[in-house]
């Protein structure tokens, strides 16, 4: 159509677009439609403002105007849509800039704020001059951190935190994660290291090009129709169209080789994985194959993704990308090569009790079972080890006990005679289906050298995907990295992880580097919590209190910088004398909540025993329970009751955490370890820490952890001492 022309929306302008009633919400979109096919139609009314070169109005209907940002010729940025009695007041309010860092286009209004904050009335009985909040930084300083230039005379004023949230209500991304960062007191160092420096543009910034500036990620726009049609429908969540611009560059830069996200719960690491998924989609040639793999952990977390990329770009998108957990792909390999015999896969957890069988019916003495076990499964399986001759080299860096050549070959020759003896009874575990399913991948690799996606003496020979996309990357073994690895070329964009070390709560520690997997120069990390309060963060972040945690990668990673600009009352830390009190404490806080049973409440609880008790006596109230199964929570709705286990990938309004006591968290049969393998033993407390920790970050708005007896000692005196009435 050469009449036609390109109309944007700014992200802020949504956020006006929702306040509005429906029937104008879909006078915005009819509008919309109509000024791309025609913007000069003369219904449309499009006209400069008074006194500004580039500023437009447009007549949405009787009521409204839209506001536009003319870019160029024929292209245009919805900014705002006013009530039109707003829009010809005093075109003074408006100001638009082409951010110096970012590059990104800001449009701020700032009539709404300076009433507020300039015509503040300060109280007669104040005596001293409140202090401003920002007096520290130079105008030049906050300028480098990338705050919005027009806003600055305003930022000087604010003196209170009340004032600070009304004006960042308004104000463009950056500048709010930037004056949020230091009025938490956050060094400038470090706010222009973890805030401003992971979206500043990659380009020389010209102030006046709005064209390039339109086009940068840092202008949150939408652009698709129906991408728009359906957000004005409703029926969008606004992750599925506006990134976070931290989060939209990692999500389209390209790689030259294995990437990964870290961050803490609930920054959007999996939004950002969903999104790489999309972007590597729209760049694959036509097909009817599935070139993308997206995997993570475990199966509720895989079906979830699959629900959330449905969302993101419908079936279209989704037929392109095998979505599938960890473990299954794994048994799928093993049974696509017919080498697993028709074995029965039992759980990992059971290894010891069957190493202690083994021996008792084999009448070996002289080894604990418990030690074998643990020796089988981290270095045997965990390396991928498949001779004799690998495990005498192997490192045990996380085992306690060194081993002597001759040790070393005893084990060995059990552990052979070990897997004879599962086979012969027909089992097997996950973790010996995930070495399988690698040494086949990686043979198959093998027996084409150089010959990765082209032909080969065997035939054409490709490997199975374009793309890996891994969620919760942290969980992992050694096998499934290795599995993985063999499963895509080595090449740009081949690897794409996602994952927070924080939240490991199996035992899998991994250096990637040393599996063919390599993340250096390729590593970032999210910060920005969009999921909970400042006070249940902070208190999360102090159940992590002096624990140390690995990047993946042979480093260490921590949560600097984690912040949420979401505000709620503080978490309720509660004691009971015995375990029937405590549930009594479950059942009243869940009234002082107003038993909401649309599945917005759950409670979490270290055993499946208490879980079932949990149970009974919300029933014996007389509230609808769902129990969260490995599939994830049965139905929607009711109050959702699970181990924390089952909680990771889960969202709700307000969370219970009952039976955080000593002996149970951390699990009390850890301290066998705590001298026969220390080693283990702090892996074990940490993988505890952890799991607390991700049941701690699942809440939204409120949290309450109740204990018995003596709290667990992961809940710091603090935190105890909060229990007050
Ligand atoms: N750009 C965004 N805009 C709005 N909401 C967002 C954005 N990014 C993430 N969210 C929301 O934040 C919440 C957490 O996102 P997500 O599950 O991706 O986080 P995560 O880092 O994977 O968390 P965890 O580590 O706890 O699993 C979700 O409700 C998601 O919709």
């Amino acid at each position: 159509m050469n009449n036609g022309a390109t109309l944007r929306m700014l992200d802020r302008a949504d956020k006006e677009v929702m306040k509005l009633t429906r029937a104008d919400i879909g006078a915005v979109y009819e509008f919309m439609h109509k000024f791309r096919h025609n913007p000069e139609n003369p219904g449309l009314n499009l006209k400069a403002l008074n006194g500004d070169s580039r500023l437009m109005s447009a007549r949405v209907n009787k009521d409204y105007r839209a506001l536009l940002l003319h870019i160029v010729e024929r292209d245009y940025l919805l900014v705002a849509v006013k009530h039109r009695g707003e829009v010809y007041d005093d075109l003074s309010r408006y100001a638009y800039r082409i951010n110096r860092i970012t590059g990104g286009i800001e449009v701020v209004d700032l009539g709404p704020v300076g009433d507020s904050i300039i015509g503040r009335v300060v109280p007669p009985e104040t005596e001293t001059a409140p202090q401003p909040l920002f007096a520290a930084y130079t105008d030049r300083q906050l300028l480098e951190l990338g705050v919005s230039e027009p806003l600055l005379p305003q930022i000087r004023d604010l003196t209170a935190e009340a004032e600070l949230l009304e004006l960042l209500d308004r104000a463009p991304q950056l500048t709010t994660d930037v004056l949020f960062a230091l009025f938490d007191g956050t060094p400038y160092d470090e706010v222009l290291r973890q805030v401003t420096d992971p979206v500043r543009a990659d380009d020389r910034i010209d102030p006046d090009d709005f064209e390039t500036a339109v086009e940068r990620p840092a202008t949150q726009v939408t652009s698709d129709d129906e991408a728009l049609q359906a957000m004005l429908g409703e029926a969008f969540e606004r992750w599925q169209i506006f990134l976070h611009p931290t989060q939209r560059k990692l999500v389209e830069r390209p790689y030259r080789g294995p990437a990964r996200v870290g961050g803490g719960p609930g920054t959007g690491k999996t939004i950002v994985a969903l999104h790489r998924v999309a972007h590597l989609a729209r760049q694959l040639p036509p097909g009817a194959d599935k070139p993308i793999l997206l995997t993570t952990f475990n199966r509720n977390l895989a079906a979830d993704l699959r629900t959330r990329l449905m969302a993101l770009g419908g079936q279209e998108l989704v037929s392109r990308v095998d979505i599938i957990n960890i473990d299954r792909l794994a048994s799928r390999v093993v049974a696509e090569a017919k080498s697993g015999g028709g074995r029965r896969v039992v759980d990992d957890n059971q290894v010891p009790d069957l190493w202690a069988d083994f021996l008792v019916e084999t009448g070996e003495t002289g080894w604990d079972a418990e030690f074998l076990a643990a020796e089988w499964t981290q270095v045997i399986l965990g390396q991928v080890l498949t001779s004799r001759t690998d495990y005498f080299k192997a490192r045990r860096p996380q085992r306690g006990r060194s081993l002597t050549r001759v040790e070393r070959d005893q084990v060995w020759q059990l552990t052979e005679r070990f897997t004879n003896w599962l086979e012969s009874r027909g089992v097997w575990t996950w973790r010996q289906v995930a070495q399988r399913a690698a040494r086949l991948e990686m043979d198959r690799t093998a027996a084409h050298p150089g010959s990765l996606s082209s032909e080969s003496s065997g035939g054409f020979y490709r490997p199975r995907y374009r793309h890996v996309v891994v969620d919760e990357a942290q969980d992992l073994s050694a096998a499934h990295w290795k599995m993985l690895r063999a499963m895509v070329a080595p090449g740009p964009d081949d690897m794409f992880l996602t994952g927070d070390t924080h939240q490991r709560i199996y035992d899998n520690h991994v250096t990637l580097g040393s599996l063919g997997v390599h993340i250096r120069g390729r590593s970032s990390r999210l910060t920005l919590s969009y999921r909970t309060t400042r006070q249940i963060l902070a208190d999360a972040l102090e159940i992590m209190t002096g624990e140390v945690y690995d990047d993946l990668d042979g480093g260490e990673e921590d949560l600097a910088g984690y912040r949420s600009l979401l505000r709620g009352s503080r978490p309720t830390f509660r004691g009971a004398t015995t375990w029937a009190q405590e549930r009594d404490l479950v059942v009243e806080q869940l009234r002082d909540w107003g038993r909401p049973t649309d599945g917005s409440v759950a409670v979490c609880v270290p055993t499946r025993e208490m879980a079932t008790e949990v149970i009974a006596s919300l029933e014996a109230d007389g509230l609808p329970v769902v129990e969260i199964g490995p599939d994830g929570p049965k139905e929607p709705d009711g109050v959702h009751v699970g181990t924390m286990h089952r909680f990771k990938g889960l969202e709700y309004q307000r969370m219970i955490i009952a039976g955080v006591a000593d002996g149970l968290v951390p699990r009390q049969m850890i301290n066998r370890f705590r001298d026969t393998d220390p080693k283990r033993y702090q892996r074990e407390r940490q993988r505890d820490r952890s799991l607390l920790f991700v049941a701690a970050t699942r809440p939204r708005d409120e949290l309450a952890v109740f204990w018995h007896g003596t709290p667990s000692p992961f809940l710091t005196s603090r935190l105890v001492q909060r229990h007050q009435p």
